[in-house]
């Protein structure tokens, strides 16, 4: 039976050490969130990233965007919020609705107050091993393995899924801390047989039951991303109940990477703050 990696109870040790740390450091990070359109599940991660700001003493402002709202629009209004002295983090929910150029609104991002470290400059510092944000999901899945003593260096570790917010920078973090990286995808040729030789599986695919035991090395470590609607349920890409009787250990969905990334989100404000008020000095 596999331990079981609960990212509730290690996100909520997280904030709380966090919500200690801001309330003695003097300063006042304030995170911005913009939402375009009005996607119900978007809303309620919006709505969970500000509940979280306000447990460990972060402000935050929402920006609502109509659902047909211009790149133009969208751009300006992260222009503004650059601008804003007083917000040290942005965060535009994706996906963005399919008028809207995402790549030209998250290039529109400062690179300082870029949390979601979605801005390529941010995502090249990552893949240049100096990361100074890097995405909140693969970074909290990175503390969720360190919390729980998981060793990476030397580990053979598989990717499956190449997504900006999770694939890439998963792959560049787990290289970054020596594991010896495989990228899977669409195209990969053998994919069962690629992903049976990690001794950590990490898929972000966004397909249930996507992961079969017959795939996962007895005593593999496996990492669930995925966030899927089945029969009214949210379930992961894993089959959770026969997966765990040959993985060594295994993420839930929930209780797993989600509020791992909440958590990740919430640090990397807190940094941007310190280090603006740092430039602030200097
Ligand atoms: N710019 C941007 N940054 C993001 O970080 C971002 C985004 N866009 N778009 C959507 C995805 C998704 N995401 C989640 C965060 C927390 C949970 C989470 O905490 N989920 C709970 C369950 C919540 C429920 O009950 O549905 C859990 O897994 O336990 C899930 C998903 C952040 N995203």
């Amino acid at each position: 039976m596999a331990t079981i990696l609960d990212g509730k109870q290690t996100s909520e040790k997280r904030l709380e050490t966090l919500r200690e740390a801001i309330a003695g450091s003097g300063l006042h990070p304030k995170l911005a969130t913009v939402i375009v359109g009005n996607d119900p599940a978007s809303q309620m991660y919006v709505r969970m990233k500000h509940k979280a700001c306000e447990k460990v003493g972060i402000a935050s402002v929402g920006v609502e965007l109509p659902a047909d709202a211009t790149t133009r629009t969208v751009v300006d209004k992260v222009r503004a919020l650059n601008r804003d002295g007083s917000v040290d983090g942005i965060l535009v929910q994706l996906p963005l609705p399919s008028q809207v150029d995402t790549g030209r609104v998250i290039n529109a991002i400062s690179p300082e107050k870029d949390v979601d470290g979605y801005h390529p400059e941010n995502m090249g510092h990552l893949f240049l091993g100096k990361p100074r944000f890097s995405s909140c999901t693969p970074t909290g899945i990175m503390t969720l393995l360190a919390e729980y003593q998981i060793p990476v260096a030397g580990a053979r570790a598989v990717v499956a899924g190449r997504s900006i917010d999770v694939g890439r920078p998963m792959a560049a973090l787990l290289l970054n801390a020596d594991a010896t990286v495989t990228i899977c995808h669409s195209k990969t040729k053998d994919l069962a047989e690629e992903l049976k030789r990690a001794d950590i599986l990490v898929s972000a695919v966004g397909k249930p039951h996507f992961i079969t035991k017959e795939m996962v090395k007895e005593g593999a470590v496996v990492i669930d991303v995925g966030i899927n609607q089945l029969e009214g349920k949210l379930v992961g890409d894993v089959d959770f109940e026969a997966v765990k009787e040959v993985a060594s250990a295994i993420t839930p969905v929930p209780g797993g990477v989600g509020p791992m990334t909440i958590a990740t989100l919430m640090e990397n404000t807190f940094r941007s703050a310190q280090e603006r008020a740092c430039d602030r000095v200097l």
